[in-house]
């Protein structure tokens, strides 16, 4: 396998990875990319690997530049499974080369990804010279694991983004100025929302690092890299950071076994829609909570239903709520509201709400518990309540 050229002496020699679907529980529907770079210089660097099971595709593309044993340094930008679980057998082919880590968090952990093996650990303002360039070390601690940080390159004007600005997206193309915009974008959002959305924080501070740089290139740690719309991801970046809500956007979530609280959850969602708020319907059975956190992300608006089922909510709305509860950040102004159907006990509707308190969400209406069936004149009521409140 071939490696890309980027620039002069710069090469891409990540793998492809057109089948994956699951990247823990996050439903990547068009595959992805662990992306990995080869600098040839004075001392010749790799900067990050790719998962253990494309070790053969990463090496065999640096082979088509050079010898892998010539590595000189390797840096590990983030100690995961996804970018260095390869990095045991390509450090097996280089074993004089000084593998370059976080300190102290990745210095902890990469003897268990390497092994015996030479490191090194770098804090926030170390570089390395490695000819004619250098690579300076910049920590985004929660970006989104406690060792991760990134590498820029000044002379080239290159950030090594690692997994910022990244998207699991599977093509052989390398740039944004090469593939659909629209598709480019609802996949680094969708990264966004399902990776980075509760490190808000800590993404801010990162971006002020990164506003200081002067950036031609981020060359990321999955899917497309950016030349052309840098502006753009860094503009969004800023605004999911802050968790923005567009006052016009609502989601509405629910199972339902007999439709009684999918009739309710379509009511619900043509009260929004009477208001001017666009409202995106999501039934769990057949939409995967990966996709709709993606929506999630910049929705004012979160209605959540389950009829009841043995007592408590169905269990495809306790998983997504327990995922929307991991994401949201703790503290913010999005509103929300519960419904369901029910027999008898009808308790799911109350658990749904508290589990929406929980996330940090304020509730800007009052549960809605329908028995059986809702009839015409309880929907009526729904929808004409909904739209006082809103
Ligand atoms: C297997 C099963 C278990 C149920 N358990 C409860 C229950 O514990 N408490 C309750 O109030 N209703 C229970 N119900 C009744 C449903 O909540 C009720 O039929 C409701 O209207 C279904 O709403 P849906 O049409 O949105 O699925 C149960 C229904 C089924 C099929």
């Amino acid at each position: 396998m071939k490696a890309t050229k980027i620039r002069d002496d710069i090469y891409w020699v990540g793998a492809i990875d057109w089948s994956v679907r699951n990247f823990h529980g996050y439903e990547t529907g068009r595959g992805s990319t662990y992306n990995a770079y080869l600098i040839l210089d004075e001392k010749i660097t790799l900067i990050d690997a790719t998962k253990k099971t494309f070790s053969d595709e990463i090496l065999s593309r640096i082979s088509s530049i050079i010898d892998p044993a010539k590595i000189d340094y390797i840096v590990c930008n983030h100690l995961e499974a996804d970018h260095s679980g390869s990095l045991d057998i390509i450090a097996q082919k280089c074993p004089n080369a000084t593998i370059f880590v976080s300190q102290p968090n990745g210095l902890k952990n990469i003897a268990k990804f390497c092994g015996e093996h030479t490191y090194q650990g770098v804090k926030a303002g170390d570089s390395i010279n490695i000819g004619k360039r250098t690579l300076k070390f910049v920590p985004v601690p929660m970006l989104h694991w406690p060792d991760s940080m990134v590498t820029y390159c000044p002379e080239e004007k290159i950030l090594f983004s690692n997994d910022g600005f990244g998207q699991h997206l599977a093509t052989n193309e390398r740039f944004d100025d090469e593939v659909d915009y629209a598709v480019l974008m609802h996949e680094a959002k969708k990264y966004y929302a399902n990776i980075l959305m509760l490190y808000g924080r800590q993404a801010q501070t990162a971006l002020k690092t990164v506003s200081t740089l002067d950036i031609d290139m981020i060359l990321t740690g999955h899917g497309i890299s950016w030349r052309k719309h840098i502006k753009d991801i860094l503009d969004l970046y800023a605004k999911w950071s802050n968790f923005e809500a567009d006052e016009h956007k609502a989601v509405v979530v629910f199972d339902s076994m007999w439709n009684s609280t999918e009739i309710m959850a379509k009511t619900i969602t043509e009260a929004f829609q009477a208001k001017g708020i666009c409202a995106k319907f999501f039934d769990l059975k057949t939409n995967h909570y990966s996709d709709i956190m993606t929506e999630v992300l910049d929705s004012k608006y979160i209605a959540v239903g389950s009829p009841t089922l043995n007592n408590g909510m169905m269990q495809n709305v306790a998983a997504f709520l327990c995922y929307l509860k991991g994401l949201v950040p703790k503290k913010n102004d999005r509103q929300a509201l519960a419904f369901g159907s029910y027999g008898w006990g009808g308790q799911s509707i109350a658990l749904v709400q508290k589990e929406l308190e929980e996330a940090g969400l304020n509730i800007f209406h009052d549960m809605i518990r329908i028995a059986n069936q809702p009839t015409q004149e309880e929907l009526d009521n729904i929808y004409t309540s909904i739209i006082e409140k809103l």
